[in-house]
């Protein structure tokens, strides 16, 4: 039986816009005045390898004609008891709203399966809409751009693991048990002679992995009882070179493995390592906030291996303070030297990237750091640090509520990021710190 997904959500989220993009036609109509979609739309959707029923459904009217309004509800309600799965969108843009809460209870009582899903995630200032969807309780929220196609990956898997059991002989439970790995590098590294090392013996090829383009090739590979999906983007760097636009492309299709992967592997060559365009990789790895592990291959070419990587670690915490910590792990792919260590430091790196720091803890470090090191004034008044809390992690994100969040220096919000991480042992992957000007909204929850 072919799983049936309901799109749910307040007016003008965007869910016509999803709708259309998993049925590739452009059935519903689409428009920015709320409440254009009054029917109910069904289609037949593909995302990935995944097929299923897809239901559009009528945002809820704010206005003010009660039958309407009444009529839009009643055809949500229906189509949430016709589905197996929820996407639940909201408007990451403008933050949530109080139908956005009407909505979400109203997925939340239905008991089915439900993805929150934070659109419009590319915008400007999404950021901190998408921490506020976690005060649902609906989960963490899967960042899209319905618009932009941003985040059809991690659509994906949250669907795929929703999937009833009958599905698809595609459907892959190990999807989410695999640590997701890039390998990224400039032209010649080494990437590809790696990952043909990690694979060893039993090569194993999964072939074209859904949602993501053609051209990449997974690899599982397991490595003392660590588990890995790796993604190879040499087909995307063919394409690249034919096109004769290597820096440009090279850089978009990292992007997009980069997006895939929990982990990225910045692979460097030892014979000239830290060149501008691996600094570049490396920063873009930390802007999509994936954690990063810093390899450096061709270790066979190297005399004075352990002298060495005591200089790749300080040149790697100094031109890359982003990624403080992160690990520096010396590979030859030729001789298969390094590669546990490597595999080691991807599982560490992925534990420290999913790791949550409890509220309480958090905020006796607030008082001690701030004690240590206050905060400046302005204009003859302390800016007051309140409560700080993390949301979310993949990477780990916290949200710091404050007095006059405008004024706190840059200086001063790297003082507390750079406090953190090692406060909390949390070396190599972004930190993500958001300032809010609000009163603690989690204190009565609490
Ligand atoms: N910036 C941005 N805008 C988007 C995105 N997705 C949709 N929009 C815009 O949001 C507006 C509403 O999109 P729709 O798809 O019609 O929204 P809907 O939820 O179906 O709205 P109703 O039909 O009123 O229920 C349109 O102007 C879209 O172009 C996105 O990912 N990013
Ligand atoms: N000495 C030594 N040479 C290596 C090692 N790994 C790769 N090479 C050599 O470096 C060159 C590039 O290796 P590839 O694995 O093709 O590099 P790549 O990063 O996949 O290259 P592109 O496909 O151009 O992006 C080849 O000549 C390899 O033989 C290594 O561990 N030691």
């Amino acid at each position: 039986m072919t799983m049936t997904v309901a799109i749910v959500g307040r007016p003008n989220v965007g869910k016509s816009t999803l709708f259309n993009r998993l049925v590739g036609k452009r059935l519903a109509l689409v428009d920015d005045r709320p409440g254009v979609t009054r029917d109910r739309r069904e289609g037949d959707a593909r995302l990935g390898h995944l097929s299923f029923r897809i239901i559009d459904t009528a945002g809820l009217e704010e206005a003010k004609a009660e039958s309407l309004e009444g009529r839009m509800r009643a055809q949500t309600e229906a189509a949430i008891a016709d589905a197996d799965v929820l996407l639940f969108m909201i408007d990451a843009k403008a933050g949530l709203t109080p139908s956005d809460r009407a909505f979400g209870e109203l997925a939340r009582r239905s008991g089915k399966h439900t993805i929150l899903v934070a659109n419009k995630a590319e915008a400007k200032g999404s950021e901190s809409g998408t921490l506020d969807a976690y005060s649902l309780g609906l989960g963490e929220p899967v960042e899209l751009s319905a618009e932009h196609g941003d985040g059809m990956g991690d659509l994906l898997r949250a669907l795929a693991l929703c999937v009833p059991d009958e599905g698809d002989e595609e459907d892959d439970p190990e999807a989410g048990r695999r640590i997701r790995v890039a390998v990224l590098g400039r032209p010649n590294a080494g990437k590809s002679t790696l990952i043909n090392a990690l694979l060893g013996e039993d090569r194993l090829l999964t072939g074209p992995e859904a949602g993501i383009t053609r051209d990449s090739i997974a690899v599982d590979v397991e490595r003392h009882g660590v588990e890995l999906r790796v993604f190879d983007t040499a087909g995307m760097r063919k394409r690249a070179r034919i096109d004769d636009k290597l820096e440009k492309l090279s850089v978009a299709d990292g992007l997009r493995a980069a997006r895939f992967a929990e982990v990225v592997i910045v692979l460097m060559d030892a014979t000239h390592p830290f060149e501008e365009q691996d600094l570049r990789i490396a920063d873009l790895v930390e802007r999509e906030g994936r954690a990063v592990v810093l390899a450096i291959s061709k270790s066979d070419l190297v005399k004075d291996q352990q002298g060495f990587v005591t200089r790749m670690r300080e040149e790697a915490d100094d031109r890359l303070s982003q990624v403080k910590g992160a690990p520096v792990v010396l590979v030859s792919g030729l001789t298969g030297e390094g590669l546990d260590r490597l595999v080691r430091a991807v599982q560490q790196a992925h534990d420290v990237w999913n790791r949550r720091v409890a509220t309480n803890p958090l905020n006796r470090w607030l008082i001690e750091t701030t004690d240590q090191h206050p905060p400046p004034a302005v204009s003859g008044r302390r800016i007051k640090l309140r409560y700080i809390t993390q949301p979310k992690a993949r990477p780990p994100s916290f949200v710091l509520f404050c007095s006059r969040a405008d004024a706190l220096p840059e200086s001063y919000v790297r003082y507390l990021v750079n406090n953190l991480r090692s406060s909390f042992d949390l070396p190599g992957v972004p930190i993500r710190l958001t300032l809010r000007e609000k009163d603690n909204p989690y204190a009565e929850k609490e």
